[in-house]
């Protein structure tokens, strides 16, 4: 059964989270970076814009002023001869109907201020007098036309500015001053201004230099100076010439405010956006950016995982031939693979290794299961084979032998000829033990002395009888140790088995009360017995 390893402990898991992980660094660090150079690039083309459009409004309402100061100056250069009397004068500003599309109001003035003609009211000639005002002085004085500061008309009590122009008769007399008033509250050019307002939100404004509000969506500031505040927009327009800046705050809110200055006045046009309206279309790329990189990582995250799962497949394979190889299913040679990748080289490392380990438990079994001394299997190893033998046997339907031998009068060899040439007895009975038995058969060293062979496939009882003596006969010609002949006999007990099943104990003990017989009977001899129905037969020694 293969362990079952946690989701998120899955190495899977893990290389889809680091792919996914560096896609999503990589998609919101360039994406992001990439965000932020588009976004500057394009704050910067939409200022310019709002620039740009602020600077043909600037140009027309500069034409405009223009058009209407050389309206009124090309119209009294055209009165003939100059002969026109200060009474003809509204007969003359009616005749001129251009006047009335230029200008809210044109009025003449005598040199002395009064009211001498109105286009829009011809009763009202003689109610004012406007010599106190500077720009009738300065007109007067300069004998030159010129534009106004703005302020509020006596006659209409709206705010206006007025363009002056001189009216001199054929002696070069100044006899008038024409006076062209713009409603500020309605300036011609007021269309044009809207049309800047595109998008619906922020306003326009127009200060002057003096800090006078000239044009403003709010009436009511008309006129009013600009409050001294370091941080607002107005302040922040007269600062410089043109330019724009989207850092201010205006109402509280963060805006966008381009201006402009004018040519013919002393004004500056300016513009203020909230930066959320102007730059909508970057939220809009931004959230885009956004959901495209999310993409990206969800797409990388498959990927990842269908990649990961993919490559794992040759791991998944070994582990599948190592739970095999446990089970018995499969042989450790599904690990010789030809794969040339990190996978097959492992692959192979692992047969080596299991090889390696294979010999290494060959040789620390036949280390645990072969005698020291003689070097042909003991005890432990008897321990093992012998019920295995009984019941392969028993499957076959076969008898099984089994016989305990025990070199007689051991003891005397030690005791006279020493312990090595005790030693050297042991290992030559062994070496004689093992050429006279068959390859089917297996000796064993028990422990000191004793000695035990299992015949296997034993074609019958009588067999058994010449096996004894075949062993009898092996061990009487004389054991040449250490120079000496030594004449060593054996006695031999041996059991058959009458009835399958058998247990090993029974068979051992009927051969051991076989051996016990022999060696009652006075040694070198061999003695059969059935197990189960310990019946010991006659001892034989040798005739
Ligand atoms: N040289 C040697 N002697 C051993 C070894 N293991 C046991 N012995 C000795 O073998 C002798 C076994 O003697 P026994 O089998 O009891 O007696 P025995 O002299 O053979 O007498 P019987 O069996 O009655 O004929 C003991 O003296 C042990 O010390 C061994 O590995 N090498």
């Amino acid at each position: 059964m293969r362990p079952a390893i946690g989701f998120y402990h899955s190495f899977k898991f893990k290389i889809t989270l680091v792919v996914t992980s560096m896609v999503l660094i990589a998609a919101m660090g360039v994406g992001g970076v990439s965000l932020l150079i588009a976004e500057a690039a394009m704050r910067l083309v939409i200022a310019r814009q709002e620039l740009s459009l602020l600077t043909s409004a600037a140009a027309f309402i500069d034409n405009d002023i223009d058009g209407k100061r050389q309206l009124l100056k090309s119209l009294t250069e055209q009165i003939p001869g100059r002969e026109v009397t200060l009474d003809e004068v509204q007969a003359w500003l009616e005749a001129h109907g251009a006047l009335r599309d230029a200008f809210f109001d044109v009025t003449a003035f005598d040199v002395s201020g009064t009211l001498i003609a109105s286009l829009r009211d011809r009763r009202a000639k003689g109610t004012i007098n406007i010599a106190d005002r500077q720009y009738f002085q300065d007109t007067v004085r300069m004998r030159e036309g010129l534009i106004s500061t703005p302020f509020k008309s006596q006659l209409s009590g709206k705010p206006v500015i007025v363009i002056t122009q001189t009216l001199e008769n054929a002696r070069g007399e100044l006899i008038a001053v024409l006076v062209g008033a713009i409603d500020l509250q309605r300036p011609s050019f007021s269309a044009q201004l809207d049309v800047l307002r595109s998008n619906g939100e922020g306003y326009l404004f127009i200060v002057g230099s003096d800090r006078t509000i000239i044009h403003h969506p709010n009436k009511d500031l008309i006129l009013k100076p600009v409050e001294r505040d370091e941080d607002s927009v107005m302040d922040a327009v007269l600062k410089t010439p043109e330019g724009w800046q989207d850092n201010l705050l205006d109402e509280g809110e963060l805006s966008l405010v381009a201006h402009k200055r004018l040519r013919t006045v002393d004004w500056t046009i300016a513009v203020s956006y909230p930066t959320r309206s102007v730059f909508a279309p970057m939220a809009t790329v931004r959230l885009r950016a956004l959901a495209a990189a999310s993409l990206l990582t969800l797409l990388a995250a498959l990927f990842g995982w269908a990649l990961t799962k993919a490559l794992l497949r040759p791991l998944e394979t070994l582990h599948g031939h190592v739970e095999d190889i446990s089970s018995g299913a499969s042989d450790i040679k599904v690990f010789d693979v030809v794969d040339e990748d990190e996978f097959g080289s492992l692959s192979r490392a692992f047969f080596a290794l299991s090889q390696h380990r294979a010999r290494a438990e060959q040789a620390l079994h036949r280390l645990a299961t072969t005698d020291a001394l003689t070097g042909i299997n003991n005890r432990r190893m008897f321990d093992e084979f012998f019920p295995i033998a009984l019941s392969r046997a028993s499957r076959a339907g076969q008898q099984v032998g089994l016989a305990f031998l025990d070199v007689d009068h051991f003891k005397r060899i030690n005791d006279e000829y020493g312990h090595a040439a005790g030693d050297a007895v042991l290992v030559e009975f062994a070496r004689r033990l093992e050429r006279t038995v068959r390859c089917t058969d297996t000796v064993a060293r028990l422990a000191g002395d004793e000695f035990v062979i299992v015949f296997e496939q034993l074609p019958s009882n009588a067999e058994v009888n010449l096996l004894g003596r075949k062993i009898l006969e092996a061990m009487a010609a004389p054991f040449l140790v250490g120079g000496r002949e030594l004449l060593v006999t054996t006695s031999i007990g041996i059991a058959l088995t009458t009835s399958m099943p058998a247990a090993a104990d029974d068979v051992m003990r009927a051969a051991d009360q076989a051996l016990y017989g022999v060696k009652a009977a006075g040694r070198n001899g061999f003695a059969v017995n059935h197990a189960g129905a310990e019946r010991l037969l006659r001892v034989r020694g040798l005739p």
